[in-house]
């Protein structure tokens, strides 16, 4: 599988936020986001690792931590991308319980795959896998792209995140309504990092009882700022 970067952080973004995580990031994308920050990710010329499954089962055994992170780039693009999650997802973690894999998502890519090996999951690894997907917004320039089938497949245990710019607010509240959110997939809203003030965000949830929904910042661009990789 083409790796660019592995590395052992906080989540910085997430249900697992704050947490230590071992994140494999992926290269190529299907989409290009405007605010892209991770774009070196997607570049035809970007330096990759070729790696095989059992490779990087025994690098995340290697790290110790419990939470795992599977980015890019688009992970969902990789043909491989279920196996290793099924292979992670069988691991004893390092408390003894199981690794939690959570798979970071554009919402353009087709869940349905991995929907199915989840559900072949619950019965001996509840809450192993969990999906984060992103309904991009007008300001990405991506929205057209998205897939509303796949925001059928989440439930309480995913979260769908909107990436916002101070233009994008009221689109939130309509995606969130049509997809049936409120109530059934927790949802956040991410300030698009130096398009908006976070504040508005809050001012935004306040003026619309967003009692739903979650703000959340980016931890690692306030713990390292500028630094662009392997955090
Ligand atoms: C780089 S993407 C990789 C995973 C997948 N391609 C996706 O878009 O969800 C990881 C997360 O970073 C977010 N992100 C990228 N650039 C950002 C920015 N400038 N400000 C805030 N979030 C950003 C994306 O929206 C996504 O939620
Ligand atoms: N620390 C940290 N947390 C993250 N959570 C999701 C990330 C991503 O790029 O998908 C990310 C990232 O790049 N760094
Ligand atoms: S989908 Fe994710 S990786 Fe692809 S361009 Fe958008 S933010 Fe970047
Ligand atoms: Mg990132």
């Amino acid at each position: 599988m083409p790796v660019v970067e592995k590395f052992i952080s906080i989540n910085g973004e997430g249900r697992c936020a704050g947490k230590l995580a071992a994140f494999i990031r992926f290269a190529g994308c299907n989409l290009r986001c405007s605010y892209c920050d991770t774009m070196w990710a997607n570049e035809p010329g970007a330096a990759v690792q070729s790696e095989t499954v059992a490779a990087l089962v025994a690098w995340v055994r290697e790290t110790g931590v419990e939470c795992v992170t599977l980015t890019g780039g688009e992970p969902v693009l990789q043909p491989h991308l279920a196996q290793l999650v099924r292979v992670l997802c069988g691991e004893a973690g390092p408390t003894g319980h199981g690794l939690r894999v959570e798979v970071e998502t554009n919402g353009a890519a087709d869940l349905a795959e991995l929907a199915n090996l989840r559900q072949q999951l619950r019965g001996v690894a509840p809450g192993a896998l969990t999906f984060t997907v992103d309904w991009k917004l007008p300001s990405s320039g991506m929205e057209a792209r998205m897939l509303p089938t796949n925001f059928a497949l989440l439930d309480a245990r995913d979260a769908v995140k909107f990436v916002c710019a101070e233009s994008d607010l009221p689109r939130v509240l309509e995606v969130a309504r049509q997809l049936d959110l409120p109530g059934r997939v927790p949802v956040y809203l991410s300030p698009c990092f130096g398009r908006i003030e976070p504040a508005r965000i809050v001012e935004f949830m306040q003026e619309n009882g967003m009692i739903w929904a979650t703000a959340q910042l980016q931890l690692h661009k306030i713990i390292w700022p500028n630094v662009e990789r392997g955090v």
